[in-house]
């Protein structure tokens, strides 16, 4: 028997982009170079703020905790060919001559339609058309990993009926609603953009919540038995006023 595949609604296209940065050339930089790169760099994400007031994309730039990463930019943009102008326009600036990439993600905003009732037309929906679109939130801390659903032997999500897909959704939804207020997750689809099925970002006032709400999904049938997950970036806000601050040395 073969599945009847979900219908999903596609906002805008994401770039992950995650950097490592070289400290040692950064501290042997001279001071003028290390300032102009900082410049440079505010500059770029002045014009990233503009995007977002006019709700052309939006963005959002974290550091990043452990050996993985020193920092994350998480942009939003409507298309794949302005997501690449943003990730092109980082990667010839000078500040990008001090980092090297340590992880990247390319991704769609993306909702299913398995919460959808009989005659309904969420894409008519306009909270449904700000979720497709979000202002990424600037809030404390972000969390970000790819994951997968499973595809072997009796666990295999892409032949379950509809009807159990939604069933599991629907339980997985009603976890998630728990923490509502508390953590803000942005879903990306990424078959056939990346290495995974999707991405997940979540974004906490408090980085305890996103431990809690991760650890208690584990519980949910839809991650418990089909849940694949990729390596895990958490990581605090780094707003533009922190990063002169971060990046002193
Ligand atoms: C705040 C937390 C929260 C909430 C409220 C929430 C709700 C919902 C709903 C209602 C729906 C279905 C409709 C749609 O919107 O697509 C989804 C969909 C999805 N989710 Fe979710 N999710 C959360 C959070 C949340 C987390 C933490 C994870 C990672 C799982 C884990 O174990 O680490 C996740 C994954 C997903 C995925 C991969 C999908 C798409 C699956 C597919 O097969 O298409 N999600 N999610």
């Amino acid at each position: 028997m073969v599945a009847e595949a979900v219908e999903t609604m596609d906002g805008w296209y994401c770039l992950h982009d995650l950097r490592q940065i070289d400290w040692t050339s950064w501290k042997l930089a001279p001071v003028e170079e290390r300032e102009a790169a900082l410049a440079e760099f505010q500059a770029l994400l002045a014009k990233w703020d503009e995007v977002e007031q006019s709700r052309n994309g939006s963005h959002a730039v974290y550091s990043i905790l452990g050996h993985k990463a020193d920092f994350i930019m998480m942009i939003l943009r409507p298309t794949m060919k302005e997501l690449e102008e943003v990730e092109l326009a980082f990667s010839k600036s000078k500040l990008a001559e001090f980092t090297t990439p340590a992880y990247s993600y390319v991704s769609v905003v993306e909702l299913s339609k398995y919460m959808t009732k009989e005659g309904e037309d969420p894409e008519q929906n306009p909270e449904v058309q700000a979720r497709l679109k979000p202002r990424l939130p600037k809030w404390e801390h972000i969390c970000f990993y790819p994951m997968d659903k499973r595809r072997s032997g009796n666990d295999n999500w892409y032949s379950l009926p509809m009807e159990d897909r939604k069933k599991l959704m629907y339980e997985h939804g009603m976890t998630g609603r728990k923490y509502a207020g508390r953590i803000r997750q942005i879903i990306t689809g990424s078959m056939g953009f990346d290495d995974w099925e999707w991405s997940v970002t979540l974004f906490a006032h408090d980085s305890l919540d996103i431990k809690k709400l991760v650890y208690e999904m584990r519980f949910d049938e839809v991650s418990a038995r089909y849940g694949e997950f990729g390596a895990f970036y958490v990581g605090n806000l780094l707003d533009r006023d922190a990063i002169p601050a971060y990046l002193h040395v």
